[in-house]
């Protein structure tokens, strides 16, 4: 059993949501409630339940500073180039003791710490949240405590594992594992078309992939084994596979993927920038 004090959630779309889903856990308990904010009564009514007082801004203009007053944890979810406007328009509700938490990418402590006077963490998590599984990377702001920091762990613990890492890391996590499972996703979009091409329905192809990918990761993490060696075992001698992984490996797989999160901490840079 986890217990919490009182959150307010500002701007709970795909991974404030995800991270709301956690929060909804038989085990877990948020005392002095749940309070969530967004723009539309559309996304409002979507988060809206018996443990969660939702807003909606086109409804109420004052939302979010009705959300924070009262919030011990305020976990701001809405865009990055958001997010300084939103702080600022909170700043003077926030209470004296309120730990402000950002799953913004790119935007860094000292923006945020520029914009309210309370301890600030960045975190970056992921949308497996909504499964309980999420990793989530946790740095904190110069003024955040021990405690602080504990109390951002046991959050992001509500949906997964939690990695403290330094500030000058989390943009280099997130190219890992916050947009990690888009990448995941997209090779088994991919991976299906090519069943699909084979000659496959879409509804097999679909699930010989997704079998295959959960397979063989519930293979990996339960042998400890290290992923090239279980490669090595599927990989006969002049084999099929070999013919395949060949054609992956001419392809530069691995200089696709160190491009790719290159790319990714390109962007995270420009979004601190304010771009
Ligand atoms: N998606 C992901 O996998 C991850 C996202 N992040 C970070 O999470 C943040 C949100 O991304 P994501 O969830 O994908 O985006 P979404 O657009 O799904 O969610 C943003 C939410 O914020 C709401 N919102 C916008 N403006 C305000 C406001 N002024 N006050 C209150 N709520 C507001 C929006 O409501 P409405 O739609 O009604 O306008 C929307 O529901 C980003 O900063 C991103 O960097 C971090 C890790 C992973
Ligand atoms: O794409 C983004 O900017 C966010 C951060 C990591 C995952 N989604």
């Amino acid at each position: 059993m986890t217990t919490l004090p009182s959150i307010a959630i500002i701007g709970a779309g795909a991974m404030g949501g995800a991270i709301l889903s956690g929060l909804l856990a038989p085990d877990v308990v948020v005392e002095g409630g749940i309070r969530v904010t967004n723009r539309t009564e559309a996304k409002a009514a979507l988060v809206r339940g018996p443990l969660v007082e939702s807003f909606a801004l086109e409804h109420t203009p004052d939302g979010n500073e009705r959300a924070v007053r009262g919030a011990r944890i305020v976990l701001i979810g809405v865009k990055p180039a958001m997010v300084p406007e939103t702080l600022a328009s909170i700043a003077g509700a926030l209470e004296p003791d309120a730990l402000v938490i950002s799953v913004a990418a790119g935007v860094t402590t000292q923006t945020m710490e520029s914009l309210v006077a309370n301890p600030v963490l960045r975190a970056m998590p992921n949308t497996p949240a909504i499964v309980g599984r999420a990793v989530t990377g946790l740095a904190a702001g110069a003024r955040a405590t021990e405690a602080d920091v504990a109390l951002g762990r046991a959050l992001f613990e509500t949906v997964g594992t939690v990695l403290e890492v330094p500030e000058s890391q989390i943009d280099a996590l997130s190219t890992v594992s916050g947009s990690g499972p888009a990448y995941v996703f997209y090779f088994v979009e991919e991976f299906t078309a090519a069943a699909t091409g084979l000659g496959f329905s879409p509804e097999d192809a679909g699930m010989l992939v997704r079998e295959t990918f959960l397979g063989a990761m519930q293979l990996l993490a339960s042998s400890g084994a290290d992923p090239a060696e279980l490669r090595r075992q599927v990989t006969s001698p002049k084999g099929t596979t070999e013919r395949a992984v060949a054609v992956l490996q001419d392809a530069d797989l691995e200089g696709l993927f160190a491009r790719a999160t290159a790319a990714a901490l390109e962007r995270a840079k420009e979004l601190a920038a304010g771009a």
